[in-house]
């Protein structure tokens, strides 16, 4: 689904030039639901802008679904790719329905009661009711604007999703409601996810696999239990410091996800 070989992203700012990833390489298969994890500022939005063609690497190459990121331009990209950005705001002036629909009416190609009748479907998929359809952004809450950019992510049906943070900003109840609803998603939909978080609860559930970014590059792409039992600083602190015995009674509770 993605691959990416020999990957560089270096930036340059006033004070200085860093480099960020130095010769990553990672792969996602089909059906994986592939979580990034990394310390702050190892790369791990930057990675998601990549592989979603927003930003381009310094050197190296990103396929997506067999084809270099560069070719799939910003229409096929949408119908390939959704993305859910982590403060992935709502156009504040459409209404909820408006903003699931503004992929499909951004294509100029349907006519508008087959976008209206697509974008209530997936309304309806993410547990919105068509009621909520004319509400404005400002009267919604945490979770029914990320249930919103998410149907919005979706209207496309893309095979690949990627997701920042999904659950960060979330009260307990929202994030358990939307980590279900994601899974299920994941099922019923034959998606592949990319998601990056810092979330232990969100990581267990969903994750088939991990991929850990330290040192400028994945220095392990594994099952759970594999990437915690891997030795380097980064994850001892991350799965075995203060969080270790909560990460371990995930492991026993979540039978490595969907
Ligand atoms: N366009 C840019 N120009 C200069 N520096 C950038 C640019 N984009 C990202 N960076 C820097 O690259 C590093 C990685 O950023 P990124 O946002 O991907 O980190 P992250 O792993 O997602 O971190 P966090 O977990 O804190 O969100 C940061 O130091 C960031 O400041």
């Amino acid at each position: 689904m993605v691959e990416i070989r020999k990957l560089w992203s270096v930036f340059t700012t006033p004070e200085r030039t860093f480099t960020v990833h130095q010769d990553l390489d990672l792969t996602v298969q089909r059906g994986e639901v592939l979580s990034i994890v990394g310390g702050s500022g190892t790369g791990k939005t930057v990675l998601l802008r990549q592989i979603l063609g927003l930003e381009k690497p310094s050197k190296g190459e990103i396929r997506v679904l067999g084809q270099p990121v560069e070719q799939l331009g910003a229409r096929g990209a949408a119908s390939r790719v959704g993305m859910l950005f982590q403060h992935g705001a709502l156009f504040s002036a459409f209404s909820l329905l408006e903003n699931i629909m503004f992929p499909l009416r951004e294509l100029k190609e349907l006519p508008a009661g087959l976008i209206r009748e697509a974008a209530m479907v997936k309304l309806q998929m993410v547990g919105l009711k068509p009621d909520d359809a004319d509400k404005m952004p400002a009267d919604l809450s945490g979770g029914m604007i990320k249930r919103a950019a998410l149907a919005r992510a979706l209207v496309m049906d893309p095979p690949l999703l990627l997701l920042d943070e999904p659950t960060a900003g979330l009260d307990p109840d929202s994030s358990d409601g939307f980590v279900t609803l994601l899974r299920s998603l994941h099922r019923d939909m034959q998606l592949t996810v990319i998601m990056v978080t810092h979330d232990l609860d969100t990581l267990f559930e969903l994750s088939t696999r991990i991929a850990v970014l330290a040192d400028r590059r994945v220095i392990v792409n594994d099952s759970p239990k594999e990437v915690i039992a891997f030795q380097h600083p980064f994850i001892h602190e991350f799965f075995l410091g203060e969080r270790g015995q909560r990460a371990m009674e995930l492991l026993r509770e979540y039978p490595f996800a969907v």
